[in-house]
């Protein structure tokens, strides 16, 4: 029986950035239908290989077909003009606009809105994905805003559907119904390359899977008839274990205690924060679970000094009300906090690695002299960092945009933790980052907290939070729910709280 044209088939292709070859002659192909893993490590080469397949970067060399003819999609009108759809990992939408009006803005040829909105409830509802195209953006939950990505590639009616990390984002209730539409997308034919360093995620909906190591490929294989352990072996080439984190005995004392936090919503679509408390001992690392935009941001910028509470002992580190202090003075009492947007808030993409040690470590680190500062210090911090957390990059006088997502990742995680906080508030501390990297990160926080600080970590990654913390919360709507012990807590109890179910949460012990 001759075999299925594929697809989609890659042959060769090849993309350098000067010295680094981030795909090297990459060929593989996806059947119709076919719901297809792309695995790798960070800086694996995953991210160039889709842009290249969606018309956002050129290969050096190699050949592109569909459907058996080749193409070279110059940008991406051109690839949507195929039939390639992409769900990108950070959403592309106006708050102040409604549903209808955001996918007008996406699509390349819109129909009239009364048929648009016609449109958009059938597809949606269709596929299990609800959505009302008059609300607005703003007021949307983050999976709901996933929904009209996929919604507005839907309506393209596409036969490729590219996800980069979809579930990031979502509850586990969520993302269980989005693997509900995916199947049933691929079961009519639309054939889907997935994305993601969720190993466990990948064995359960995709039937063939990709591993991409240093630009790569280095096999392929049924995801179903492997282990997480194995596909991370491959990912990385040698034996892989997860290290579970060892229980330690918390001490009775309070590092951080944070009491009737309230904070007013900024913007029509900020969320407030009501009556927050909570505190942390030394020794122990806090979880607070909630998918995006149920006031995470708020509560990090609270406690960061970015923005200040009107009550001083709201906040207290170690016995001392901070919560008047900016975040300077707040970093000399030992609180570090680090913010879950890595591009402009916790790096500054455009300067140098070393450079960006500055942000947060110019005191900490003795990065200045008489307000001056000292470059061969500054290299030397980067430096120990990249060692410390195996950051690959060619050298600490690059541009920290030439690092991969989760190369940064590691590398703005160390310039905190090298120094050495005593309570350490941390958002989304894998995001983006592979399993590697992601355990290496885990050991680090629980390292410090073995030393004696108090850690916070902030996520919507309940896999991370039940195998990191020792009590979680949730933050549901800009309240946080009562602390659960996390030895005790089941998925299923925190996924429903996450899915606002905790309504009228009460406050943390
Ligand atoms: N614009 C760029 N300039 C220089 N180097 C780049 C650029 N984009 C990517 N690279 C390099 O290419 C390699 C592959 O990166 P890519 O982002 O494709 O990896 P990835 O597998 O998607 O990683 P992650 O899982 O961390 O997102 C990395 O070494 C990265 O540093």
């Amino acid at each position: 029986m001759p075999a299925e044209t594929p697809r989609l088939s890659l042959d060769g292709i090849t993309r350098r950035f000067g010295a680094v070859i981030a795909n090297d002659s990459v060929s593989f192909a996806i059947a119709p239908g076919e719901i297809h893993a792309l695995l790798g490590e960070n800086g694996a080469g995953k991210s160039t290989l889709v842009k290249i397949i969606y018309g956002l970067l050129k290969p050096d060399a190699g050949t592109m077909r569909w459907d058996g003819k080749l193409v070279a999609p110059s940008d991406p009108r051109a690839a949507r003009k195929l039939g390639i759809g992409m769900v990108f990992q950070h959403f592309s939408l106006f708050d102040a606009f409604t549903v209808a009006e955001n996918i007008a803005l996406g699509l390349d040829d819109a129909p009239d809105r009364r048929e648009l909105s016609e449109r958009i409830a059938s597809v949606s509802t269709g596929y299990g994905l609800p959505l009302d195209p008059d609300r607005l953006v703003g007021s949307l939950s983050m999976g709901e805003r996933q929904r009209v990505e996929i919604v507005r590639c839907l309506l393209q009616n596409p036969e490729l559907l590219v996800m980069d990390e979809p579930t990031s984002v979502l509850t586990p209730q969520e993302a269980e119904t989005l693997f509900a539409t995916l199947r049933r997308l691929a079961g009519e034919g639309c054939s889907i390359l997935y994305i993601s360093h969720k190993l466990e995620e990948i064995r359960a909906l995709c039937s063939r899977a990709t591993v991409l190591r240093a630009g790569q490929v280095v096999g392929t294989c049924d995801p179903a008839a492997e282990t997480a352990k194995s596909l991370a072996e491959m990912m990385i080439g040698s034996e892989f274990d997860a290290p579970r984190r060892q229980l330690v005995t918390t001490s009775e004392d309070i590092r951080l205690t944070v009491k009737g936090l309230n904070r007013p919503a900024g913007g029509a679509f900020g969320v407030a924060l009501a009556d927050i408390g909570f505190s942390v001992n030394a020794g122990e690392i806090f979880g607070i679970a909630g998918v995006a935009g149920n006031g995470q941001d708020e509560l990090v910028e609270a406690l960061a000094g970015e923005w200040r509470a009107p009550v001083a002992d709201s906040i207290v580190v170690d016995g001392h009300p901070v919560g008047r202090l900016n975040a300077e003075a707040r970093r000399g009492r030992g609180l570090f906090t680090l913010p879950e947007e890595r591009n402009g808030h916790a790096a500054v993409p455009s300067m140098t690695l070393a450079f960006n040690t500055l942000l947060t470590a110019r005191r900490r680190a003795g990065l200045l002299w008489n307000g001056i500062v000292r470059r061969g210090n500054v290299r030397r911090f980067a430096q120990e960092i990249v060692r410390a957390f195996d950051v690959r990059t060619f050298g600490v006088d690059v541009p920290a945009t030439s690092l991969s997502g989760g190369n940064l990742q590691k590398f703005i995680v160390g310039r905190e933790v090298l120094q050495n906080p005593s309570v350490f508030v941390v958002a989304q501390p894998t995001w983006g980052v592979d399993a590697g990297a992601a355990a290496a990160i885990h050991a680090a926080l629980a390292g410090l907290a073995r030393g004696g600080a108090a850690i916070v970590v902030v996520s919507q990654d309940l896999d991370e939070l039940m195998s990191l913390t020792d009590r979680i919360a949730v933050i549901s709507n800009g309240r946080l729910s009562r602390s659960l012990e996390t030895a005790r807590a089941t998925v299923e109890e925190i996924g429903l709280l996450m899915g606002g179910a905790g309504g009228g949460a009460r406050n943390a012990a």
